[in-house]
């Protein structure tokens, strides 16, 4: 039997740790666009699930923004079928009238039907195929936008979406290597017009910033950035848990005037959990994520530290938050 190659190797060891992971029995999908990534998930998934007492299916989304994507996405679930992946399909989705870009709104479609396949078909998890590079790139792109350690911390491994655990069993394997075992296997992966458009920051990221990092620095730019992730992912969540711990500590006791958070609370916090508390306040109170910025939390921030009688500040999605009898309270009036 001739030895199996490395890439093969590596990507199945990957799929097997991630599995293995899993706290639930059942089955698992992969998300297939046909791309080298996840094309040689499915693969190694298709291998390793049954010898783990798993089923594996397949679900591959066609955003129809294409001209013959329904019948690339048809085959890649007859891909799926054949590699002993069951249920394997494809699912159209309706990109046009949500809200965001072009990308973001194909996003969210993908996800929702992702999602939406997980629960009809009773999947304990759904498997993602982004790999060490996808990883270096988000954490580069939120690097240059400002973003804080949440952004830094870059794709988590796991993560639950609308009920559904989403798994990245990739994320410590390089696109060269999910190229290669492709190469490898036979398969011809369908390379996405999209990854190679330069009007993509993405895109720009993978084809010039990258190659360029890497000729200045060296390439282990690449391991470095996801380690970063890897680093801030632990201290965010410990941020985060001492920050819901906070939470519960700042709230006001019921039938005590309005429900609202002790400034007293409040102002014993360190800066970084008291801005994780005020953001997660926000958003119980309504606020959309995407739309509440640093500047929303640092004007409430100023509520608790730099009181001088200001009016309430204003969040998105109309709510007002003021500063009363000691407390931060959700006003109307
Ligand atoms: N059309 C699709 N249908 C199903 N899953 C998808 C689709 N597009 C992306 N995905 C899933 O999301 C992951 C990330 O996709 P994205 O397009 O961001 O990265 P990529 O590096 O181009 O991945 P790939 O090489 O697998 O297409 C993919 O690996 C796959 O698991």
């Amino acid at each position: 039997m001739a030895p199996l190659a490395p890439p093969v190797a590596a990507v199945r060891a990957a799929v097997r740790a991630a599995l293995a992971a899993l706290p639930e029995p059942g089955p698992v999908l992969v998300a297939c666009s046909g791309g080298a990534d996840s094309l040689a998930l499915a693969e190694a998934t298709a291998f390793v699930a049954p010898r783990l007492g798993r089923s594996a299916g397949l679900v591959t989304v066609d955003h129809g923004l294409q001209p013959g994507s329904a019948e690339r996405a048809d085959a890649v679930a007859r891909w799926g079928r054949n590699a002993g992946l069951a249920p394997a399909e494809a699912v159209p989705v309706r990109v046009a009238g949500r809200p965001g870009g072009p990308e973001a709104a194909a996003r969210d479609a993908r996800y929702a039907a992702l999602t939406a396949a997980a629960r009809r078909r009773g999947a304990v998890a759904v498997l993602l195929g982004h790999t060490r590079d996808d990883q270096a790139e988000t954490v580069l792109l939120a690097l240059a936008r400002g973003a804080g350690p949440r952004g830094l911390a870059g794709m988590p491994p796991v993560r639950r979406l609308d009920g559904v655990r989403l798994v990245r069993p990739l994320l410590a394997v390089t696109r060269e290597q999910t190229r290669k075992a492709c190469a490898a296997l036979g398969l011809s992966p369908w390379e996405d017009p999209h990854n190679t458009d330069p009007s993509y920051a993405r895109a720009r990221v993978r084809a010039e910033a990258l190659p360029a990092l890497t000729a200045a620095l060296g390439p282990a730019v690449l391991d470095n950035l996801a380690r970063t992730a890897e680093l801030l992912a632990a201290d965010t969540a410990t941020l985060d848990e001492l920050a819901a711990r906070a939470l519960a500590a700042a709230r006001t006791p019921p039938g005590d005037g309005p429900a609202g958070l002790s400034v007293a609370a409040l102002a014993g916090l360190p800066v970084a959990v008291r801005g994780r508390v005020l953001h997660a306040w926000c958003r119980e109170l309504g606020a959309a994520g995407a739309a509440l910025s640093h500047r929303h939390v640092r004007a409430l921030d100023a509520l608790v530290t730099g009181w001088r009688g200001q009016g309430p500040t204003h969040l998105p999605g109309a709510i007002r938050v003021a500063r009363r009898a000691g407390r931060l309270v959700p006003v109307t009036d």
